[in-house]
């Protein structure tokens, strides 16, 4: 079974130019979200969405975390239709499909401290003990290359890597099958960028992950990815292996993968 399938998926928003005044037909088709877009993510296997500003790679993810209904087209997670089951079935895959987004200091309260954090999802969905729940964040503390003594520090006392390291351990607390990845390391420089993605694979063997990784960022696409959809304009112009992806045949796939 596959874990996520996305069919034949168009996204298209409605464009108001400024004052709400109507767009011409030309700026109504440059605001397109995303066309015709069909991908499968099968367990254990990361796939790359690499695309350029404006290609439509947030409002594929968001379409795919269930935030945003497409207009027509279907995805399926773990066998169910995401869009049209009902909420009790939807709120219990959502444990099954987590999420790191680019911004490491949005994603969190800035009130909260780490222990906090990284165990909402866990008050959410389970019933441990105070200790066992405290026993728990110091081991994905640890699994994500942290201090179990980190979990007392608020986000600013931390730095904009070892918070992204917060966000990856409350993302696998609950042992999800799917991750989102939204430009995870796009924020950070270049050294902490690369710690961050090569602890992502070892994590994604280990605990046998599956993620959906999207970036504008190739090298990172390329180090982390099996398989890798290319998009632009809202379109998937080539899915290739990553291996091959510096050989890509489409001339639009070359401009984007050349474009480092
Ligand atoms: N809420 C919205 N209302 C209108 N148009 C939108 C909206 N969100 C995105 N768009 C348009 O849809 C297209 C795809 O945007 P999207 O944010 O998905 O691209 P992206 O690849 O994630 O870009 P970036 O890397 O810059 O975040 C763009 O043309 C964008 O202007």
């Amino acid at each position: 079974m596959s874990l996520l399938v996305l069919e034949n998926i168009s996204k298209t928003y409605e464009a108001s130019g400024w004052f709400g005044m109507k767009k011409t037909s030309a700026a109504k088709a440059s605001s397109s979200g995303v066309r015709d877009i069909s991908l499968v993510v099968e367990p254990g296997m990361c796939l790359g969405i690499l695309g350029e500003s404006g290609a439509g790679k947030s409002t594929l993810a968001r379409i795919v975390l269930g935030l945003l209904a497409p207009d027509h087209g279907r995805v399926t997670f773990q066998d169910v239709d995401l869009y049209r089951c009902d909420r009790r079935t939807r709120q219990r895959l959502r444990r099954d499909l987590q999420v790191v987004f680019q911004d490491s200091y949005s994603a969190v309260n800035p009130r909260q401290t780490v222990q906090q954090i990284i165990g909402e999802p866990l008050r959410n969905f389970e019933r441990f003990s105070a200790q066992e729940e405290k026993r728990i964040i110091a081991e994905l503390l640890e699994t994500v290359g942290l201090r179990a003594s980190d979990m007392v520090k608020t986000p600013k006392q931390m730095s904009g890597g070892q918070l992204q390291r917060v966000n990856i351990a409350r993302a696998i607390a609950l042992k999800p099958k799917l991750i989102v990845l939204d430009e995870p390391v796009s924020s950070l420089d270049m050294i902490v960028q690369k710690q961050i993605l090569l602890h992502l694979k070892e994590l994604k063997q280990h605990l046998n992950l599956s993620y959906l990784f999207i970036s504008h960022d190739v090298m990172a696409v390329h180090v982390l990815s099996d398989q890798v959809a290319i998009i632009d304009n809202g379109m998937i112009m080539e899915s290739i292996n990553t291996d091959d992806l510096f050989e890509c045949n489409h001339p639009v796939s070359r401009r984007i993968v050349h474009s480092v």
